[in-house]
């Protein structure tokens, strides 16, 4: 299977060290902006060899997308890929927190006669929590944690030293879809959970920078004709990238592989 990856930061060059000696999986592009060419080119030189770095998913001989690069990737890469025809995996779900974007990627799949596949990510329980919508589902709460380093960058900066923090500080209240818009590198599980579960506007979710923690926690917790469930994830970060959780590269493996495997599970 002839793959093109978009996006070569910390997930990408991790999963490319991860695919490297899969036999049924070709990396055969790596798809980044300009100015991130030079970087991408010394990673696929290392680890994709028979890979062309360019800036467009190739309009021929790709048999699958994988993104792991970022919201604007969705309109800019995904959409056009999917119209042609090929299936895409995507791991920035909060992009589909912008309004009528998932009508955009089901139309555009409905064209191609594909799919599109949104990874469970850096979270767990999207499985029990999909099924147990079809019963009904009455609540489902999303807790995000991170260390205050992981959130520089964000809103979480306006009125706070990050550096400073003493406690644990709840930086955003409210819903999936506001999370996911305000976040879009920290916030992606929020939409992952909701559009699982309830949906982006009736999914409360609260963000927290917690100088306690070192790992990036994500907790679940969902009611409904199922019963209940609670997940606590306690994930590593990538070294790379404070913000990203390794699971979340697992996941994307995960994704790729299940396309070429006999026995998915
Ligand atoms: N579903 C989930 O659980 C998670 C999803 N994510 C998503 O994955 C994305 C990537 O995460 P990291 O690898 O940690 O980020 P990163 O910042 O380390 O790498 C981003 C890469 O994408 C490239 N890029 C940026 N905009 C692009 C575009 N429009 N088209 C093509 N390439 C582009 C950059 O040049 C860079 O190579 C995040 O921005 C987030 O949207 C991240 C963590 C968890
Ligand atoms: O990787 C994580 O821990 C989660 C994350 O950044 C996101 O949801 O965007």
């Amino acid at each position: 299977m002839q793959i093109a990856l978009i996006g070569c930061g910390a997930i990408g060059t991790a999963l490319l060290e991860l695919v490297k000696d899969d036999v049924g999986l070709q990396i055969a592009a790596v798809v980044v902006p300009a100015e991130g060419a030079e970087a991408a080119r010394a990673v696929a030189q290392r680890l994709a060899p028979g890979a062309q770095v360019v800036q467009a998913v190739p309009a021929d001989g790709i048999d699958l997308v994988v993104e792991a690069a970022g919201h604007a990737a969705i309109e800019q890469h995904v959409l056009p890929a999917l119209r042609r025809g090929v299936p895409c995996i995507v791991a920035s779900v909060g992009a589909l927190s912008a309004a009528g974007l998932p009508e955009q990627l089901e139309a555009a799949a409905r064209e191609g006669r594909t799919q599109v596949q949104l990874i469970a990510g850096a979270i767990g329980g999207i499985d029990a929590l999909a099924a147990a919508r079809i019963g009904g589902l009455s609540t489902v709460r999303y807790t995000g944690r991170k260390p205050p380093h992981a959130w520089k960058g964000t809103p979480a900066e306006q009125g706070r030293d990050l550096d400073a923090l003493a406690n644990e500080t709840v930086i955003f209240e409210g819903t999936a879809r506001e999370a996911a818009a305000q976040f879009p590198k920290n916030a992606n599980v929020a939409a992952t959970v909701s559009l699982a579960g309830l949906g982006l506007d009736r999914t409360t979710v609260r963000l927290i920078a917690d100088p306690a923690v070192r790992e990036n926690l994500h907790q679940v917790e969902a009611a409904g004709a199922f019963g209940s469930f609670e997940l606590t994830m306690r994930n590593q970060p990538l070294a790379a990238n404070p913000k990203t959780s390794a699971l979340t590269v697992f996941s994307a493996v995960r994704a790729l592989r299940g396309k070429v495997a006999p026995l998915v599970i």
